[in-house]
């Protein structure tokens, strides 16, 4: 997609094949800046403390985490180690170990020697995969809002939470793709951005790419959206997904679950955005069986913006002492997904329909 009008991944190899550069998404909107990653630790260090973040953009940055560290030692023991400290770097998106095992597959057959090259081609091969799969999500998406603006003489309005857009995956973004391709297709469509408290996504991340692309639309607290929905103000719900079980329970940023029970209360569709490489089909219910990320309650505690002066700071919202938690993700059941928008069309969240797809 574009930043100011140039086109743009959120990923790329460094000229010299031994670092990888990506978006510090920390300072967004405020900065756009870009660092180079040139070790596995650099690497954990951006997924964990989310420089880089979104369930396709982590597994990719770990594809590259995992071939800057087979330019340094690819013995076996290294590989496995690597292997295993990458997975656990955040324990939600099943994308992060899908991609890391994905290469290792390829790799622990290979002798040391033949591992560097290896590993950098395919991870240079995930990501260019990652693009495409998001662009067909957006293809197959559209339709939805096609038929949404053929009653509405043309607008669409669709409400969407965290950001799944360009800036959580290589390009394109899941939820977003639909969107840009509305766009693209000449319709007037609008969107609704949940802020996504505790680390605003939303407001930070997902209007600044909206707002790059052209995009009309509006941020609002995350706790407008039921009421907006009550006044027939949300055509269709589209989120993204970090894991996807079997019988299509949908995991996703906190507060994905409250959207998509104002949804089923008002009769408005929700979907929600999946490449195939979310799908867990090793898991069936996701309630029991999805680990959920608890991250620092420094998130909720405290907010970072501009001061008047133009620089960031820091501000604390909590009084002293008051004990804050910070559950990263939620399970939607499948009863409230209308469906599934994958990169081989929309699939309804059940099990005979996901195990079809995804073979
Ligand atoms: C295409 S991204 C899908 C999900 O990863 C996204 O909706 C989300 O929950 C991101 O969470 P984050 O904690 O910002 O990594």
């Amino acid at each position: 997609m574009k930043v100011d009008g140039q086109p743009r991944r959120t990923i790329w190899p460094a000229e010299s094949g031994r670092a990888v550069q990506v978006i510090d998404q920390r300072w967004l909107p405020h900065r756009l800046d870009i660092v180079s990653l040139d070790d596995l630790a650099g690497v954990v260090t951006a997924i964990r403390d989310m420089w880089v973040r979104g369930a396709p953009l982590i597994g990719v940055s770990a594809a590259y985490g995992l071939a800057l560290q087979m330019q340094r030692d690819a013995s076996d023991a290294a590989l496995t180690a690597a292997v295993e400290t990458l997975v656990s770097a955040r324990p939600t998106a099943v994308n992060l170990a899908w991609a890391v095992r994905r290469l290792q597959r390829v790799l622990q057959p290979l002798p040391p020697a033949e591992r560097p090259a290896k590993a950098w081609a395919l991870a240079g091969e995930l990501a260019d995969e990652d693009a495409a799969v998001n662009e067909a999500i957006g293809r197959h998406g559209l339709p939805l809002l096609q038929d949404v603006a053929a009653r509405r003489g043309g607008r669409v309005d669709v409400l969407t939470h965290c950001n799944a857009g360009w800036l959580a995956t290589v390009d394109w973004g899941t939820a977003l793709s639909p969107i840009y391709h509305a766009q693209a297709a000449g319709l007037d469509v609008h969107v609704w951005v949940d802020e996504t408290r505790p680390r605003n996504q939303g407001a930070s991340l997902t209007a600044w790419e909206l707002g790059q692309q052209g995009v009309a639309h509006t941020v609002i607290a995350d706790n407008a959206g039921g009421h907006l929905m009550q006044q027939g103000r949300v055509d269709l719900v589209i989120v993204g997904c970090d894991r996807v079980t079997a019988r299509g329970d949908v995991c996703n940023k906190i507060g994905t679950y409250l959207k998509a029970l104002a949804a089923r209360d008002n009769g408005v569709p929700f979907y929600a955005a999946m490449p195939l490489s979310t799908l867990d089909l090793s898991l069936d219910d996701g309630l029991v069986d999805i680990p959920i990320e608890e991250r620092s309650a420094r998130e909720v505690s405290h907010l970072t913006g501009r001061d008047a002066e133009g620089r960031l700071v820091e501000v604390q919202l909590l009084p002293d002492g008051s004990a804050a938690a910070n559950p990263a993700f939620d399970v939607t059941p499948a009863r409230l997904v209308t469906g599934l928008i994958t990169e081989r069309g929309v699939v309804p969240t059940e099990e005979r329909a996901l195990r079809a797809i995804a073979a």
